[in-house]
């Protein structure tokens, strides 16, 4: 009894994760504003042939592109509020289309309960949801210091940001957790500690093409 709805479970999920025609696997990252999620998604990337998209980063793309919506995305940035969902998962959409990967680690997405709901409108669903758990103390101190000239790593914005996610962005964590869903990380150790944890979740939940893959695509050693 137990086994047939697991396997109908399963069953659904692998069914409804196509796009553009074929099929994916998607693991979200969550947390809070210099958690770390852009420096862990980089060491998944190359321990286990994931590919990076990064809401904020295809966001920050599009402004500089010239796009109609720059401006608009711009301001909404630098106030550190969350940008309407038709245009970030029309970004997230077509990247995963272009790509010839079929597994995703989508980073900062979704932010809030539109972000989750525009997801589950093109029939998509993570197989998890990696999040990681800092302190702001620690987080406001990594943004002040990460000095890659962004516009929203200031206090003033930091602030709102941190506002944003505590109002917005924990209760689709809390919604995912509800589902046994998500993977907790205490991601307030240093760089190589935190992806050990984050090891240890990919090496135990990582769909299982995406291991046989990761086999295929190794170097040979002649
Ligand atoms: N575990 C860590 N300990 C100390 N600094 C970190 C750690 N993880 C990331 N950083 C640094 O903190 C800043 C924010 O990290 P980043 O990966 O951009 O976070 P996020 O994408 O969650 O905002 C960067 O300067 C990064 O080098
Ligand atoms: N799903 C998302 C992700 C980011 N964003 C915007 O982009 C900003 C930067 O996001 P980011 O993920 O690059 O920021 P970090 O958490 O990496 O510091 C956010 O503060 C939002 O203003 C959004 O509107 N919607
Ligand atoms: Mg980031």
């Amino acid at each position: 009894m137990m086994d047939a709805s697991v396997a109908v479970t399963e069953q659904e999920n692998v069914t409804e994760n196509i796009l553009g025609g074929k099929k994916v696997a998607v693991v979200f990252v969550l947390g809070g504003p210099g958690s770390g999620k852009g420096t862990q998604c980089s060491n998944i990337v190359e321990h286990f042939g994931f590919t990076h998209l990064s809401a904020g980063e295809l966001l920050r793309t599009e402004i500089k592109s010239g796009s109609e919506n720059g401006a608009m995305i711009d301001n909404i940035i630098k106030e550190g509020r969350i940008v309407p969902s038709e245009i970030t998962i029309k970004l997230l959409q077509e990247a995963m289309i272009k790509s010839e990967n079929d597994k995703f680690l989508i980073d900062g997405f979704p932010r809030n309960e539109e972000n989750r709901a525009a997801f589950e409108n093109i029939n998509l669903s993570p197989d998890f949801v990696l999040f990681f758990d800092c302190s702001e103390e620690e987080m406001g101190r990594r943004l002040l210091g990460r000095n890659q000239g962004r516009a929203d790593d200031n206090i003033e914005t930091i602030r709102k940001r941190f506002g944003v996610f505590e109002e917005s962005s924990l209760p689709v964590v809390e919604y995912y957790d509800s589902k046994d869903m998500v993977k907790k990380i205490n991601a307030a150790k240093p760089i190589a500690e935190v992806f050990e944890d984050v090891k240890t979740v990919f090496q135990m939940y990582c769909p299982k093409h995406a291991l046989l893959n990761q086999a295929t695509q190794m170097p040979s050693r002649e």
